[in-house]
């Protein structure tokens, strides 16, 4: 088989088509994964900045419309108490309204301008007559307005903010001021509104006050605490809105949408941490790889099995090419290239090889050939000899030379000579059969072969032409002679160079005991016919 050949030990055309293959599939799966990595970074990003951004400023915004409406409840009981302030039945009244209508405020209180504590409610709260000082709400005495503020302990105990209003006698005197507390830990509206959220994604979400001071934070032992200054909370505190990554005070990196709360100048922080952002992402690629997985390793299979299919016509015209010596032109011709370029070059190597083969037996038949005469040479003529010897078939021979050409050339020059000698064999063809073999052996010796001719048949045929020389005019030679000496085999001898030493002898015979004759090696049953003139 072509293909059991090994030619070589580099990389072979199969492994190249699937190494190249392979290469291209990973680094433009790697591309795509990269790329949609950062693509789907950059919009997790955004996203959640974005719904971060809006659900602070959604949450800002419902805060604002509450501490207005907080306002608006205590502006409204404050002008009801101012109409009769020394009324206690009135305050209590007002009060209680006030408290249970809706679930705003924990605790309500009316204080007046001394700072003395006159009517409460609940009634369980217990701070009548206690007189509220800096730091505990007494701030509204000295504004005597509107006042939120900061986180404190209550006389109570809790930890609060308190909205008061201040209430005015009808001509406009100072009397004292509402106040209602909201707890910071308890339950009421603004404290399920900022500290109640249904995040499982890792956000979460924390205000502070003008001061920094956490007042909701999703860790609620971190209420009341001051958090250290950074540039999200320099831009709420300035009463901005809007977006920021950055690290926080655990040096962790936080995609921070904020919101300010301008009528109680407190900050809305809504935030995620950007690895549990990103987090989604890697599993998300993950899937990907999984999904695409399984038909990548079909495409490589398939390029696999393609790689080898184009890499075997080449590989067995290779192999082909390589072992021409031992294999037939049949072999490559039935080479399947089943493509245009392996069929194009199993055509070219087809036509290559043939145009070899001709040159080659070409340049071998120049090689047995004789330029001047066109006759087969001595290596012709061996040749052919030994092919009638192994066909079996008997053959005699006639060595033959020219007599005196030496003389001749001496005295009509070279080319007269090559006149003569190409003459003499012109001469040996017109008579000869075409199985006949005339060579010349040497500058003007000859050699003829007669295959199934015996002894006596050869000698006639060397006198004949003997004769024929002899009587024909070559000019400007006129007349010329030459010397034959004959033998047979297998009669003379059984080995070929042994008959053709026999017919020199006798050629030499001839030469020697007067030219212009043919001689016979002595041999059985030959009989010579008498001698021609
Ligand atoms: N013109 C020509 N002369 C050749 C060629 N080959 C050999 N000769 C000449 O043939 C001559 C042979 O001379 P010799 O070997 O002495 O033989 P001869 O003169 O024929 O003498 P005998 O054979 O003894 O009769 C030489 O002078 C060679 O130079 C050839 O191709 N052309």
């Amino acid at each position: 088989m072509l293909g059991s050949f090994n030619l070589t030990k580099q990389i072979d055309l199969k492994r190249l088509i699937f190494l190249l293959a392979f290469f291209s599939m990973v680094v433009s799966l790697g591309n795509s994964l990269y790329a949609t990595f950062k693509v789907q970074k950059s919009l997790l990003i955004n996203d959640t900045l974005e719904s971060n951004r809006v659900y602070a400023a959604k949450l800002a915004e419902i805060t604002e419309l509450f501490l207005q409406s907080v306002i608006t409840q205590l502006q409204f009981s404050a002008q009801q108490i101012g109409t009769n302030f020394s009324s206690a039945s009135l305050r209590q009244n007002e009060l209680y309204r006030l408290h249970r209508q809706t679930s705003s405020f924990n605790s309500v209180v009316v204080v007046d301008s001394t700072g003395k504590v006159l009517s409460s409610e609940p009634s369980t709260l217990n701070v009548k007559g206690f007189v509220v000082k800096e730091g505990q709400g007494a701030m509204p005495l000295t504004t005597q307005e509107v006042y939120i503020s900061k986180p404190f302990i209550s006389p109570a105990g809790n930890l609060i903010i308190s909205v008061s209003y201040p209430i005015t006698a009808s001509d406009g005197g100072y009397l004292g001021f509402i106040a209602a507390s909201i707890y910071l830990q308890g339950d009421n509206i603004l404290n399920r509104l900022l500290g109640e959220h249904h995040y499982n994604d890792g956000s979460y979400l924390y205000v502070v006050d003008q001061n920094r001071q956490l007042i909701y934070h999703v860790d609620s032992s971190q209420v009341g605490n001051t958090i250290a200054s950074n540039a999200v909370i320099e831009h709420v505190m300035s009463g901005y809105s809007g977006v920021m990554a950055l690290r926080n005070s655990e040096n962790r990196e936080v995609l921070s949408g904020y919101a300010a709360v301008p009528v109680s100048g407190w900050g809305i922080v809504a935030q995620r941490s950007t690895d549990a952002t990103l987090s989604q992402l890697n599993s998300t690629l993950l899937n990907v790889v999984k999904s695409t997985l399984p038909i990548t390793v079909i495409m490589l299979m398939l390029i696999l099995l393609l790689g080898s299919k184009i890499a075997k016509p080449l590989w067995q015209l290779a192999v082909g090419v390589k072992a021409m010596d031992r294999y037939a032109k049949s072999d490559v011709q039935a080479i399947n290239a089943w493509y245009f370029e392996a069929e194009h070059l199993k055509q070219a190597i087809v036509s290559g090889t043939e145009l070899v083969g001709k040159t080659i037996q070409e340049y071998d038949l120049d090689r047995q050939k004789d330029p001047l005469t066109q006759l087969l040479n001595r290596r012709g003529m061996l040749a052919k000899i030994e092919h009638c010897k192994d066909s079996g078939v008997p053959f005699s021979m006639i060595a033959l030379d020219i007599d005196h050409f030496k003389r001749i050339n001496d005295h009509f020059g070279h080319d007269v000579g090559d006149h003569v000698i190409r003459s003499i064999a012109e001469l040996m063809l017109i008579g000869a059969r075409e199985e006949d073999i005339i060579c010349r052996t040497g500058g003007e010796e000859f050699s003829i072969f007669l295959p199934d001719v015996n002894l006596n048949q050869a000698y006639s045929i060397a006198e004949r032409l003997r004769l024929q020389v002899h009587h024909h005019t070559f000019m400007p030679v006129e007349q010329v002679n030459i010397s034959l000496g004959v033998a047979h085999w297998p009669s003379s001898a059984s080995e070929l160079s042994q008959v053709i030493k026999q017919a020199d002898k006798a050629l030499y015979k001839a030469k020697h005991t007067g030219r212009n004759k043919t001689e016979v090696d002595d041999i059985d049953g030959f009989s010579r016919t008498p001698k021609a003139s």
